[in-house]
């Protein structure tokens, strides 16, 4: 009976349970016996054995034992075992062996050649994995790591063994290539011949040449020619310096001298019918042998950047340079010869002959001979430079003294504040359109598109929110500037958003003001909601900046009927908590009106009796007498950057912001803090008006050069350089509480600046009035208390003593103050 093979043990085998064999027992499964095989075996042995005696035919000669052998081998299997018993066992026909003949795998050549060293005789006992590998020559590596011993049983006839081997992988397409058709391996011994896989026509030639040579040699020898020895062995000498890794590969094994030269790139191109004088003459010159470089040449790149130092005598034309041996495609060609590429001037000499006509000098003879690409081309990048801006000129006005007598109009900033929705933008639609800065034609236009998306009520609004955001949302989200005059004043009005998540905008609008208007509306509950909303906080953070002059518009009263009650009762509630923000009673003003009908923002309408309890000014008027804060001319520049933007090809970066202090002009350096980096003012609009000067309390538009816009941001200060700003890392300054304030973490807001914090010292609670130390060390202040705290801040910033500052904490407003030190 045949071996219990490997395969049939794993037929049955639970992995699950074992997974492993520790030793050789444990290979044979329980209940067989005998033979090997088990009940199941034999049936399958007896069943499959009449069919492939059947599948044979019974004048094939072979034994019952050959054909269990093989079903055995099979696992059963009929078709394989029919095919190996033909194979093996049927009458070999002499006069067609090597077609009848199975071809031989490779497994069979490996099996076969390991069993050329092996006793041709039996084994006496096992053969181990290893060993069958190494028979096929597949070494263990490619056998299981922790290779299963295979065993045969004892006696087993090595000869049997590759003859198994063989004819269980016959099948295998992939190891039964014929042994005419296997490759060899030569060792190289010879330089590879040209062409791309050395047979090519020019190898052809080039072997005829070695021919030819060797020939000649062979005569020469016989005749004793000592020249031609001679010439032969400077050859060879001449090839060893060129080429002495390639020409001596050996030095036991000298080759003949054989001179390679250099294989000039073939054009890409199909060859035109004109006769190419470089076909080789085989008949009149030395032998040689077209080889590829197997250096990699430069290309034609490299050795133009590369080739400033050329060798080729004054006077040489390009095409006998080195570049030549590059062939070009259609070089070769008759219409191509004709054509100088470097007859005419190349575009670059164009543009440079140009500059130079065009800056007045006289063009400088064309040089002759001609310089090389190589050089031309260093020496146009040793020309190239940056175009330097052309320096603006100063006029170095005194502007102070310019400023005085300009009789200009007075010049004011207001923000306009206030809870989201009570009007603001609308209010400042209607005084634009009432002083005829906007036409109707610009009105009717925003009313339609108002309506087209249902918000009609909105069109005055959209004078101010001009963004697509703001008109969809009908919420304004940043600072809105627009400009208008009255007989006096020319006034800036700074819109700001009312919605509690835009109050860093609404900073950077109070920070810029010289005064604020501040919009209630006066219908039911909405005051009361704007109390407890942004009317209060917007107050608190505009005085905290600095403001004091507010204007109250008490706006929407058509809603109320002109309620004078309403009017007095907002009036009376606001004038305590104002007092108590630290407003001076003087400097506040209350107005009723109504910016969506018009109503005492311009004019008073003498139709509205409803409003005859009402004797005092309009918005506009109230506007008008507001004082303007006091002007720091003398004082170093400091200007706060609102908005960094490019405007255009002429000015391609500008910066808005509010002059806090000092003046400037055009021609002027002016030093970017905290980048410390320079610009030159280059042109200067005030309100759209191209200006040569401004002064402090103007917002002006600088249209900057030499500096690199990265440099600029929002928040940063723009002061004179011989008069910086300090960055400091850690400041103390005297707050008016919002909330309780505790050594936290908080946001710094300066201007559009935003940076982070830790108030990390309460040093003192100060009277409101006196500014005099009430308790040191407070271990927490209450909303509405003053006090001194210390902030450290996580990078540098430009700040200084007198700057207004607004601490927030996790978007609430926590306090306000000013910069001691
Ligand atoms: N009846 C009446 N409605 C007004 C008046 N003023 C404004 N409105 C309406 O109030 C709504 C809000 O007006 P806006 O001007 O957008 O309010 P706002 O304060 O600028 O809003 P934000 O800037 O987003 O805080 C709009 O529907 C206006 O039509 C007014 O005097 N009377």
């Amino acid at each position: 009976m045949p071996p219990k093979s490997g395969h049939q043990r794993a037929k049955n085998i639970d992995y699950e349970d074992d997974d492993i064999y520790s030793d050789e027992e444990e290979y044979y499964e329980e209940g067989v016996e005998g033979d090997g095989m088990s009940e199941e075996d034999k049936q399958q042995m007896a069943a499959a054995t009449i069919k492939v005696k059947e599948a044979l035919g019974g004048s094939f000669k072979v034994t019952e034992t050959q054909i269990q052998e093989a079903l055995w081998h099979y696992y059963y299997d009929v078709g394989k075992s029919v095919s190996y018993l033909k194979n093996k066992y049927a009458p070999k026909v002499p006069a067609q062996p090597k077609q009848s003949q199975k071809p031989a795998s490779r497994f069979d050549q490996a099996a076969s050649a390991a069993g050329v060293g092996a006793p041709n005789g039996k084994l006496s006992s096992f053969i181990d994995s290893t060993t069958v590998c190494a028979a096929l020559n597949l070494g263990l590596e490619s056998c299981y790591s922790t290779p299963p011993p295979v065993h045969f049983p004892i006696s087993y006839n090595f000869d049997r063994l590759t003859e198994d081997i063989t004819n269980f992988f016959w099948d295998t397409p992939w190891g039964n290539v014929p042994s005419h058709r296997l490759g060899t391996i030569i060792p190289q011994t010879v330089a590879p011949k040209g062409g791309l896989l050395g047979g090519s026509k020019l190898a052809a030639l080039a072997a005829k040449r070695k021919q030819k040579q060797q020939e000649q040699a062979a005569k020469a020898e016989e005749e004793g020619n000592d020249a031609d020895k001679a010439v032969a062995l400077l050859d060879r000498l001449s090839v060893k310096s060129d080429r002495p890794a390639l020409l001596a590969p050996s030095d036991k094994a000298p080759k003949p001298a054989i001179r390679y030269q250099r294989k000039r790139s073939p054009s890409p191109q199909p060859q035109p019918q004109v006769e190419s004088d470089e076909e080789p003459d085989l008949g009149t010159t030395r032998p040689t042998m077209e080889f590829p470089d197997l250096r990699a040449q430069p290309s034609m790149f490299a050795t133009t950047l590369c080739s400033k130092n050329d060798s080729r005598p004054a006077g040489q034309s390009h095409q006998s340079t080195s570049f030549a041996e590059f062939a070009l495609p259609y070089t070769s060609m008759v219409e191509f010869k004709k054509v100088d590429p470097f007859a005419s001037p190349s575009p670059d000499d164009i543009v440079q002959e140009a500059q130079k006509r065009g800056a007045g000098r006289p063009s400088k003879p064309k040089a002759t001979p001609k310089k090389p690409a190589g050089d031309k081309l260093a020496e146009a990048v040793d020309k190239l430079h940056v175009e330097e801006a052309p320096r603006v000129k100063s006029k170095n006005l005194n502007v102070v003294e310019e400023f005085a007598k300009s009789e200009m109009k007075r010049m004011m900033n207001f923000v306009v504040i206030g809870h989201v929705d009570h009007g603001k933008s609308t209010l400042m639609g209607r005084l634009l359109y009432d002083l005829k800065v906007i036409d109707q034609r610009s009105v009717d236009k925003l009313k339609k598109e108002a309506e087209n998306i249902g918000k009609a009520s909105f069109a005055l609004a959209w004078v101010m929110d001009q963004t697509s955001e703001e008109r969809s949302r009908g919420v304004t989200v940043d600072i809105a500037t627009n400009n208008f005059e009255t007989e006096q004043t020319r006034f800036t009005i700074l819109d700001a958003p009312g919605h509690r998540d835009f109050i860093p905008n609404m900073i950077a609008g109070a920070s810029q003001a010289d005064f604020a208007v501040l919009v209630i509306d006066a219908s039911t509950n909405s005051f009361e909601s704007g109390l407890k909303g942004q009317t209060k906080e917007h107050a608190l953070l505009v005085r905290s900046m600095g403001v004091q002059r507010l204007i109250v518009a008490v706006n929407k009263m058509d809603t109320i009927n002109w309620s004078q009650h309403r009017f007095n009762e907002i009036s009376t509630q606001m004038t305590t908590f104002l007092t108590t923000a630290s407003f001076s009673p003087k400097q506040i003003s209350f107005i009723p009106c109504a910016g969506l009908t018009g109503e005492n923002v311009t004019h008073r309408n003498p139709d509205n009796s409803l409003l005859d309890w009402y004797t005092g000014p309009t918005l506009v008027s109230a506007l008008d007498t507001s004082a303007p804060s006091p002007r720091p001319l003398d004082k170093p520049l400091r200007l706060t950057i609102s908005d960094v933007f490019r405007g255009g090809i002429t000015n391609p970066i500008s910066i808005t912001g509010r002059i806090d202090a000092g003046t400037l002009q055009i021609g002027d350096q002016i030093l970017i803090m905290p980048s410390s980096e320079k610009a030159t003012i280059k042109a200067i609009e005030l309100d759209g008006e191209p200006v040569d000067w401004a002064v402090a309390g103007q917002i002006p538009t600088l249209h900057l050069q030499d500096i690199d816009p990265v440099h600029l941001r929002l928040g940063d200060i723009a002061c004179a350089p011989n008069h910086p700003v300090r960055l400091i890392k850690s400041f103390t300054c005297k707050i008016l509480a919002f909330e309780h304030v505790l050594p936290s973490s908080v946001d710094v807001f300066r201007g559009r600046l935003q940076a982070e914090g830790r108030i990390v010292r309460l040093s003192a609670t100060l009277d409101k009035t006196s500014g005099e130390v009430l308790k040191k060390k407070p271990r927490i202040v209450r909303p509405g208390e003053v006090a001194r705290v210390v902030v450290e801040l996580q990078r540098e910033l430009p700040l200084e003593v007198g700057v207004r500052i607004v601490l927030r904490e996790r978007g609430s407003t926590v306090a306000a103050g000013l910069l001691e030190g």
